[in-house]
């Protein structure tokens, strides 16, 4: 891993530039000591010459969002970029200039437009160029040549202590056009310059945000290269219904009514018939008598049955209680380790009370987790820092819970088929409550959710999703959780399979766009799904 620069947390009397003031950061540069980013400031209406200026990372740790972006898609193209040396042997004219001088979106389409400089309107030095002076008493002035700022298209204010651009033209002040940035020697300078400071910034920035989240301790470990997971990630506890997605309130949910906290072992909501939230779990054939069986086959082949006819049924209870092996206690039963059957725990409204040994998931995640970024282009990843054993909880799979329509459109929009592992449809009890297709929820975690987010995929995975319901009567909202499969040792990658295996076995063509598999596993199928 590149060696880590301590940073001062602030300079005195740096001031800031505020994030929703800042379009993009179009370029970078090396002043002294400093990393410095040229910003392209907000505009009420579209221009080509909208107020730019250089300012150092500290300046723009409001914005380190912006700045890993710009990081991110330079990167990109210093690696498809031939080396500098390559070019420092053959000078080539501007117009033959590799893909770094050639981005998109938005630095990108400034690194796209031809290289020219401007013949009139470039900054008579664009390394001296200091902040136009004005009567404004707010003005920002520049006493110091560490603080020399270049500035186009306009002049820096203070405004509430934060930096802040107008647009202006009288002829004192440089003029560039957005199509010419970054111009040759811009484009240069930005490959040698070190980015080092911001790093470490969008770094300790993401850390910081690591350790807000409840649970255990959530690590990052980067030994491959420099980069962070997205700043643009928000870390969330629970499920955000967006517009057309509705809930049964937590406060109406039905607990189960005639246990009690004090049953004792033998006799808790899992030894017992009288627990109403295992309505709907897995009966238990081999405690059926025959009346029993025929009940349950009439229930299975009508889907029509009695809460008071499911509930005179033996169920399996999802968990190991504790007494069992100790490894195992809290840990999923084989039987619903290996089948598809909704887990259902109890809830706050239950009378077993919150040592009931039916709530697990509900808890939240009680291991600690490491992000890591993989060393074989799966990008980030994610393991456990202690052993796991079988059928024990990891995590739930957190985000925004979006209408089918909305999830469509979403999808739609998306530039590649990387969206799909982050949209999981709520769909587990279509087919049993009818439900149409359009009134089905889609989960999408790509913009806010968990550290599962980062479970990549294998064709022979560690780890397994599992519908728990904690509300029997809400068929729409329930949590995905992720259990071992098997015992998975400290360290090792935790992965599961995109598709569920009955899928899996269907694959029969590939098509466009698919997404090669990276797993590695003797048994690949080689696409993530197809
Ligand atoms: C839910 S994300 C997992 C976290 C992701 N690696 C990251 O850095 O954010 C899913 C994406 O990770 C990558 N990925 C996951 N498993 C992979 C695999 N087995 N092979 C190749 N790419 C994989 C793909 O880009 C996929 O769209």
């Amino acid at each position: 891993m590149p060696a880590m620069v301590v940073l001062p947390s602030c300079r005195p009397l740096a001031r800031r530039v505020l994030f929703d003031k800042v379009h993009a950061i179009l370029c970078n540069r090396i002043t002294g000591e400093d990393d410095e980013y040229l910003v392209q400031w907000k505009t009420s209406a579209p221009t080509q010459t909208p107020p730019l200026s250089w300012h150092s990372v500290f300046e723009l740790q409001r914005c380190l969002e912006l700045v890993q972006d710009y990081l991110e898609e330079r990167a990109t193209l210093l690696r498809a970029a031939p080396p500098l040396n390559s070019l420092s042997k053959k000078r080539k004219s501007p117009d033959s200039e590799p893909n770094f001088e050639r981005q998109s979106s938005p630095s990108k389409q400034n690194f796209q437009a031809s290289c020219r400089i401007p013949s009139t309107e470039r900054s008579p030095s664009v390394s001296s160029v200091s902040l136009p002076t004005s009567t404004n008493r707010n003005r920002l002035t520049v006493t110091s040549a560490a603080a020399v700022v270049d500035v186009y298209n306009g002049v820096l204010d203070s405004e509430n202590g934060f930096i802040v651009a107008r647009s202006e033209s009288s002829p004192d002040i440089p003029r560039m056009r957005l199509q010419d940035i970054p111009t040759p020697e811009m484009a240069q300078a930005a490959r040698r310059a070190k980015t080092t400071n911001a790093e470490t910034l969008v770094r300790a920035a993401y850390l910081r945000r690591l350790s807000r989240v409840p649970g255990k301790k959530i690590h990052l470990v980067n030994t491959v290269d420099s980069s962070t997971p997205s700043l643009r990630y928000r870390y969330i506890p629970e499920y955000v219904l967006r517009e057309g997605v509705f809930r049964v309130s937590l406060e109406a949910q039905e607990g189960c009514d005639k246990c009690s906290p004090h049953m004792g072992r033998d006799i808790g909501c899992e030894y017992t018939k009288k627990c109403r939230c295992l309505e709907y779990a897995a009966v238990d054939v081999s405690r059926c008598d025959d009346d029993q069986m025929k009940l349950h086959r009439r229930i299975e082949e009508t889907g029509e049955g009695t809460t008071e006819e499911r509930l005179s049924l033996p169920k399996r209870f999802p968990y190991y209680a504790e007494g069992t092996k100790r490894a195992r206690a809290g840990c999923l039963v084989p039987f619903y380790l290996n089948s598809r059957h909704a887990i259902y725990e109890c809830n706050d409204n239950c009378k077993c009370g919150p040592t009931c040994r039916n709530k697990n998931v509900q808890f939240g995640r009680v291991v600690e987790l490491e992000i890591f970024k993989t060393a074989s282009g799966r990008g980030w990843g994610l393991r456990c820092r202690q052993k796991l054993y079988e059928g024990q909880f990891v995590d739930t799979y957190r985000g925004e819970i979006i209408t089918d329509e909305e999830a469509t459109r979403r999808e739609a929009a998306a530039s590649s088929r990387d969206k799909a592992s982050y949209l999981y449809s709520l769909d587990k009890f279509q087919e049993s409550e009818q439900l149409p297709d359009e009134e089905i929820y889609v989960v999408d975690g790509e913009f806010m959710g968990g550290p599962s987010k980062f479970m990549n995929h294998s064709c022979e995975p560690n780890c397994r999703q599992y519908t728990v319901s904690y509300n029997k009567h809400d068929p729409k909202v329930y949590d995905l959780a992720f259990f071992a499969c098997r015992d998975i040792p400290a360290g090792e990658e935790l992965t599961f399979d995109y598709l569920d295996k009955e899928e899996a076995d269907d694959i029969v063509e590939v098509s466009e766009g698919a997404i090669p598999c990276l797993c590695g596993a003797e048994k690949c199928r080689k696409w993530l799904w197809t």
